[in-house]
C-alpha cells in the first residue's frame, strides 16, 4: 500500500497534497524536492501536508519546492480547504485552517472557490528589487510571510524573472517573495511574482494581498479592494483595517498513490 496523494492548484499555483491525519509521514526536504520536481517527481510549486493536531483545526504543513518551510501560503489554504471539503473532513461553508502564521478562517463556496481570511497585513518599510540591472521601488509587506511588492509602470509581462530579483538582504534576512505590479485601473491590478523557495510561479496568494496593500499604500489609502490578474487566473483581495481576504478558485486534478519503494529510497 503506497502513500496517498492528491494534486491540485489555485490559479495554477500547484501543490501536492499529502493527507497525513496522524502526522506519521517523515516529510524530509529531499522528499519535498523530489515530489515537486517536474521530471523525477509529480511536479509542484509546493507540498501541503494535511495534519490533524490533538487540539485545534486541521493544520496545513506547507513546504516550498526547494524543501524550505514557509509560514503561510494563501493559494495553498484555498486548495487545502477545498481538499478538506472534498474528502468529507469539513462541510462546505465556514471553518478554520491552522497555519504556521496562525489560524485562518475560510469560507468554502459551492462552486469550489474559497475565501480566506488572511489575517493582518502590514507595510513595514521600503526596498528595491533589481531585474536585469533595472531597479524597481517597492514596499516591504508582511502577510505572515515576507514580500517586496513593487508597483511599476514597466509592463510586468516583459520582465525576465528567470533569475531571482536582487533585493536588500539586510531588510529580508529570511529571504523574500518579490511581486511586480501594474495598475490596470482603479481596483484592477496585474502581477507577476518570484517566490522565495520556488522561483517564478503562476500565482501567489499572499503575494496578491501584498500587491493590493502596496497599491493602496501608494494611493495613501489603508483599505480597499482589487482584482489581481496573475499568469494563472484572477483573484479578488479586500484589505480592511484589521485583516484582508483573498477569494479565488481551488481545483483538485488528480488522486493516487506514491510508490512506497520510491518514497523509501529518498
Ligand atoms: N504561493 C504561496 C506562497 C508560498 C510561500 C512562499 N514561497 C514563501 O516562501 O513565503 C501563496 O499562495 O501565498
Amino acid at each position: 500500500m503506497g502513500i496517498e496523494f492528491l494534486k491540485g492548484h489555485g490559479t495554477e499555483n500547484d501543490f501536492v497534497v499529502l493527507p497525513d491525519p496522524d502526522g506519521v509521514l517523515d516529510l524530509t526536504g529531499e522528499r519535498v524536492r523530489a515530489l515537486c520536481d517536474r521530471r523525477r517527481g509529480l511536479g509542484a510549486d509546493g507540498v501541503l501536508r494535511v495534519v490533524r493536531p490533538d487540539f485545534g483545526p486541521w493544520f496545513m504543513d506547507y513546504r516550498n519546492a526547494d524543501g524550505s518551510i514557509a509560514e503561510m501560503c494563501g493559494n495553498g489554504v484555498r486548495v487545502f480547504a477545498h481538499y478538506l471539503v472534498h474528502a468529507g473532513l469539513e462541510a462546505e461553508g465556514g471553518f478554520v485552517v491552522g497555519t504556521r502564521a496562525g489560524e485562518r478562517p475560510v469560507l468554502a463556496h459551492p462552486d469550489g472557490s474559497v475565501t480566506v481570511d488572511m489575517g493582518p497585513v502590514a507595510v513595514t518599510g521600503a526596498g528595491t528589487a533589481t531585474v536585469a540591472g533595472s531597479a524597481f521601488d517597492g514596499v516591504a509587506v508582511d502577510v505572515g510571510n515576507p514580500h517586496l511588492a513593487c508597483v511599476t509602470d514597466v509592463p510586468v509581462a516583459g520582465l525576465d524573472l528567470e533569475e531571482p530579483p536582487g533585493h536588500d538582504a539586510a531588510l529580508f534576512p529570511h529571504g523574500v517573495n518579490v511581486e511586480f505590479v501594474n495598475v490596470l485601473g482603479d481596483g484592477a491590478l496585474r502581477m507577476r511574482v518570484h517566490e522565495r523557495g520556488v522561483g517564478e510561479t503562476r500565482s501567489c496568494g499572499t503575494g496578491t494581498v501584498a500587491a493590493v496593500a502596496a497599491w493602496l499604500h501608494g494611493e495613501g489609502r489603508r483599505t480597499g479592494e482589487a482584482t489581481v490578474d496573475v499568469l494563472g487566473g484572477r483573484v479578488t483581495v479586500v484589505v480592511e483595517e484589521e485583516t484582508a481576504t483573498l477569494t479565488g478558485p481551488a481545483v483538485l486534478v488528480a488522486r493516487g498513490e506514491l510508490d512506497q519503494a520510491w518514497w523509501d529510497s529518498l
